[in-house]
């Protein structure tokens, strides 16, 4: 998988050098490029933003340097990468965009700042590649970064190869639509607390009935809507 950022704080992704997908990139599964847009400016003072026509608030980023940027990374025609825009307006980021984004041989994700990136930008490359614009949840950044830092690691980490056990990834939160059982290991005691004494009987079935229990019980009392297309589980339920 080849992952190409844009943004005006390439360093914000030097972290992405660290542990697994570090080791993924060292291995040569996940080729992570970052490009500063401000490469992409011919002005003395590297500008990427100016004011938004029809007035208001803030800056809006200019619509040039992101078409030399992004034409250096797909080219001037068309191309079968994904183009990933953070957006407050964007479709929620899920565990299915996640395993979605996983299959892409090819992600360029456009990292804005200020008020956003000018509107042209997406209509222009989405005659050209897939677009989708994808928010990390009801609730306001400042910008991409964040939000494609954890796409790209929630992502990557379902790239087959990057996690060490896929075994791991099945039995995780909204993995299968529940949210996770709880995690013991040693000592039996801590501090007055036993470890549930099923997880100590060796009983492979019992240990598996009682972790799918607690999933349920945890997501209905946490998550109930994650619940609701399955009426049996749903609260209340008779
Ligand atoms: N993904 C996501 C996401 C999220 N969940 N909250 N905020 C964002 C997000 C993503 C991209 C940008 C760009 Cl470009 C500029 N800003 C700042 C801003 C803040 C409020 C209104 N307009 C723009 C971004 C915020």
């Amino acid at each position: 998988m080849r992952i190409d950022i844009v943004t005006i704080f390439p360093s914000f992704f030097d972290v992405l050098d660290l542990s697994l997908l570090g080791k993924a990139r060292q291995t040569g599964l996940i080729d992570v490029v970052t490009h500063d847009l401000r490469d992409f400016t011919h002005d003395r003072h590297r500008t990427v933003d100016d004011t938004p026509y029809g007035g208001g608030a803030g800056m809006v980023m200019k619509p040039e340097p992101w078409g030399e940027a992004l034409d250096s990374i797909v080219g001037d025609g068309d191309s079968d990468a994904l183009l990933v825009v953070p957006s407050p307006a964007g479709e929620p980021f899920t565990q299915a965009t996640a395993r979605e984004l996983a299959t892409e041989p090819h992600l360029v994700f456009a990292c804005g700042r200020y008020e956003g990136i000018d509107q042209r930008v997406v209509d222009h490359y989405a005659t050209r590649m897939r677009v989708r614009l994808v928010s990390l949840g009801d609730y306001v950044l400042n910008g991409g970064e964040v939000a494609v830092m954890a796409m790209i690691e929630a992502a990557g980490r379902l790239v087959p190869g990057v996690v060490g056990n896929p075994e791991s990834l099945v039995e995780e939160s909204h993995e299968d639509g529940l949210l996770e059982y709880p995690s013991y290991t040693k000592p039996a005691v801590w501090r007055g607390l036993e470890v549930p004494p099923v997880l100590l009987s060796g009983h492979h079935g019992r240990v598996a009935e009682w972790r799918h229990e607690q999933q349920v019980e945890r997501t209905r009392r946490v998550r109930p809507e994650l619940l609701a297309d399955d009426p049996t589980d749903a609260p209340d339920a008779p």
